[in-house]
């Protein structure tokens, strides 16, 4: 599985506020910018806490020509994918209606009311990891499933496994000229952080677009 983690940060490498709420860092060329990585995709991934904070679509309006390009024939939406250990995505997140095909990866602490419940809501459960999903053993299962190019929204914790777990392989991050500050607020890394051995990455190309710039960057290794 190739996998991009692209998310929009700004100059002081914040997600989004304090308060969680989402915050416009992107403009709109680099929204289209976003529009055409997922329209590469065949999976767009979020953690749960996205899910609760943004309740994001994740689709693409494919009945646009230039998104069908985009997509190279394949027919209709990227699936969508969240990594929710105890089954916390709620049943009436738009991620669940009927635009794409949604694979939930829980742990075997996801309660089997919540299960069935989300399963009944239409989504595809796949079962990974003891506490935590297992986000390899996930991959690896969307990877059964077809899917070949993986696309990581964010947030900060889940970012931060997939470059521990060293699944990541691009990383293309736009700077949004804001700050936004606060110790508590999502950063484009969070979760425990490395103290040594730090991802490599090489700097591929700077890209100004809306009044900030995109870093594309290879993950080495
Ligand atoms: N600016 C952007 O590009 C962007 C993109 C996405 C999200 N956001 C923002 O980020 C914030 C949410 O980020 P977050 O870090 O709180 O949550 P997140 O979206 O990274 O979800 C983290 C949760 O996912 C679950 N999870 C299951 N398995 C996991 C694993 N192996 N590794 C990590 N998480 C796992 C856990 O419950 C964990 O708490 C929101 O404020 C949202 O608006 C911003
Ligand atoms: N690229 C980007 N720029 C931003 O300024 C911003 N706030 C997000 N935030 C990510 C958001 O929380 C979700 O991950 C989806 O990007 C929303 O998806 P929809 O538009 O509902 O499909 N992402």
């Amino acid at each position: 599985m190739h996998v991009v983690v692209n998310a929009a940060m700004s100059v002081d490498g914040k997600l989004a506020s304090r308060r969680r709420e989402q915050l416009a860092i992107s403009g709109p060329e680099d929204f289209d910018r976003v529009d055409r990585i997922r329209a590469a995709a065949d999976g767009v991934m979020v953690g749960v806490g996205t899910v609760l904070a943004d309740d994001p679509h994740l689709t693409l309006d494919v009945t646009d020509r230039r998104v069908q390009r985009q997509r190279h024939g394949r027919p209709g939406n990227p699936a969508r994918v969240v990594a929710d250990s105890t089954a916390r995505t709620p049943l009436d997140a738009r991620i669940l209606d009927d635009e794409a095909t949604t694979y939930l990866l829980v742990s075997e602490q996801a309660p089997e009311d919540r299960r069935t419940e989300l399963a009944d809501a239409g989504a595809e459960l796949i079962v990974a990891g003891d506490d935590r999903v297992d986000l390899a053993a996930g991959i690896d299962r969307l990877a059964d499933e077809g899917l070949e190019r993986l696309m990581i929204e964010g947030g900060g914790e889940l970012i931060s496994s997939a470059f521990e777990e060293g699944l990541v392989d691009e990383l293309s991050v736009f700077v949004g000229s804001m700050l936004i500050g606060g110790r508590d607020a999502p950063t484009l890394a969070d979760g425990d952080g490395f103290t040594e051995e730090f991802p490599a990455l090489t700097l591929d190309d700077i890209e100004q677009l809306d009044d900030g710039v995109v870093l594309n960057y290879t993950i080495d290794g």
